[in-house]
């Protein structure tokens, strides 16, 4: 049986929760984030800060926030909201269909005088999430306008582990990255990644990236298309320390793994044109048994 209910415990930010046979989920309608998703037998899959509480300029700490439209900081106007604003501003939520397998949901954003305010151009977004075994969030961005603009972003989750010293994370290595902490491009050095100290790279890879968790028994793999580059950004103990919104301790028990259009090459749009950005997590015990 399916148990979908509309709560509202923070007023003015209305949440989903979703109880279905295959995973337990609950969605924000502010930014169409996602802030829980947990398949069944699984313990949650997704990190989302207690310390984080629902603020108008500022997205929730955790889950899968979308980053539109652009990634990072704005090129040109650092006083604009980092990551975009599609994050912050509250979506329409369409439909909700369910069956045996997943519930799927549907939200979207367009511009309004709020929107074209941070950014002067005429945009429909549409989110569809799968949540079920498997999550699936496909993004299809549009261009309504009469002129062309160009876009970034990202899909921004952030994914509970066990602890940095137990997991390894393959599938970007062979790339070369842009480290943001040093403000330097570095060559790919094979082997599987390692999380220790600050970790800020946007790979030059697109191919799917598995978190390896030897604490909790488990592998998530996190694949993606219609991206351009796959961040792994992890904040260290020290840069952790320094953010209200993270407790403490808690930069060992999460890492973000995302899909990307960073600035240098974003999507181009001419007017009518649409592109599509996808995201699927799949999660397999490596356990002799798992959470109940
Ligand atoms: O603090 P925010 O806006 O959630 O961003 C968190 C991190 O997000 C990552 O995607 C960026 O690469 C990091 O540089 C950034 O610190």
């Amino acid at each position: 049986m399916t148990e979908i209910f509309r709560a509202e415990s923070v007023p003015g930010f209305p949440v989903h929760e979703i109880r279905h046979i295959r995973s337990r989920a609950r969605v924000a309608h502010r930014g169409a984030q996602l802030l829980e998703w947990t398949p069944t037998g699984f313990d949650p899959v997704l990190y989302c800060s207690r310390r984080s509480v629902p603020v108008e300029d500022t997205a929730v700490r955790g889950g899968i926030p979308i980053c539109w439209p652009w990634f990072a900081d704005h090129p040109d106007c650092s006083s604009l909201p980092l990551h975009g604003f599609a994050q912050l501003m509250v979506w329409t939520h369409g439909y909700m269909e369910t069956n045996d397998d997943e519930v799927r949901m549907g939200f979207w954003l367009e511009d309004d005088a709020d929107t074209r305010d941070l950014w002067p151009h005429r945009f429909r977004l549409d989110l569809e999430i799968c949540m079920g075994a498997r999550l699936a969030m496909r993004l299809r961005m549009k261009n309504t306008g009469d002129s062309a603009f160009s876009a970034g972003g990202a899909f921004h989750p952030y994914f509970v582990v066990g602890g940095l010293e137990g997991l390894v994370v393959s599938g970007v290595t062979d790339a070369g990255y842009f480290d943001k902490t040093s403000g330097r491009f570095k060559a790919g050095d094979a082997g599987r990644l390692r999380i220790e100290g600050e970790v800020d790279r946007i790979y030059q890879t697109t191919g799917p990236v598995t978190l390896c968790d030897q604490t909790l028994g488990r592998r998530i793999t996190v694949e993606g298309a219609g991206h351009r580059g796959t961040v792994v950004w992890n904040p260290g103990p020290e840069e952790a320390a320094k953010a209200r919104d993270i407790a403490p301790g808690d930069y060992d028990h999460f890492v973000a793994v995302e899909p990307v259009l960073p600035q240098e090459v974003q999507v181009f749009l001419s007017p009518g044109e649409e592109h599509l950005m996808s995201l699927e997590v799949t999660i397999e015990s490596t356990a002799l048994s798992r959470a109940g």
